[in-house]
């Protein structure tokens, strides 16, 4: 019932992929390949990926943007929260989390840019999560920005230990997400890709 359609690649899917894996729901997981792209660029919304086409009573929604995505599964699944200012936070964290992409991967940093920015970005999570105190970033319950922060440190590569040891609380957070049995199949299974 679900056709998510991204490049082989973890880039801007994979945080979806993971929501997917997170609530145990199979998916499809179309992977184009380069060559094929131009021919499909002009038929997705606002020619780029990821999409996810939604098949349901016998219609078919497809929807682009990462996070309007997102979004969806998660209220679908159960990661957005309970109430109004919850879904407002958790939109917050996660839209700081995609600008947080934006301005990170696959720019030319400098490593002490690089450094600058993911701290930033890693003590203010660190303070929420100790401020929240339930090990989630809002309220009692995992959200689609937990799942989102979780994906993100995949980025850090070899840096990644490094930096989630200055971070407890995003690293329990981490491994909290990384432990869910289906998130756990998820990455045993995936295909490896170098991003
Ligand atoms: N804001 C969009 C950005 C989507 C985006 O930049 N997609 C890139 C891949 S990560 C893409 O489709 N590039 C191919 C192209 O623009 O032709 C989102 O979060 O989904």
């Amino acid at each position: 019932d679900y056709k998510l359609t991204y490049f082989d690649i973890r880039g801007r899917g994979e945080f979806i992929r993971f929501i997917f894996a997170a609530a145990n729901h199979k998916f499809e997981d179309n992977r184009i390949n380069p060559a094929d792209w131009s021919n499909l660029k002009a038929s997705t919304p606002f020619q780029q990926l990821p999409t996810l086409e939604i098949h349901e009573d016998s219609e078919t929604v497809i929807l682009a943007q990462s996070k309007a995505i997102a979004r969806f599964l998660a209220d679908r699944f159960g990661f957005n929260g309970e109430n109004e200012i919850e879904r407002a936070l958790i939109d917050m964290y996660g839209c700081q989390l995609g600008d947080l992409f934006d301005s990170t991967v696959g720019k030319n940093l400098t490593n002490q840019q690089f450094d600058t920015i993911l701290n930033q970005n890693f003590k203010f999570f660190e303070d929420r999560l100790n401020k929240n105190g339930s090990g989630f970033l809002v309220g009692g319950k995992i959200s689609w920005a937990d799942i989102f922060l979780s994906q993100m440190t995949e980025f850090l590569d070899k840096y990644k230990n490094m930096y989630l040891d200055k971070y407890p609380q995003v690293k329990a957070l981490d491994e909290y997400v990384r432990d869910l049995p289906g998130v756990k199949e998820w990455i045993q299974n995936r295909p490896t890709t170098p991003f």
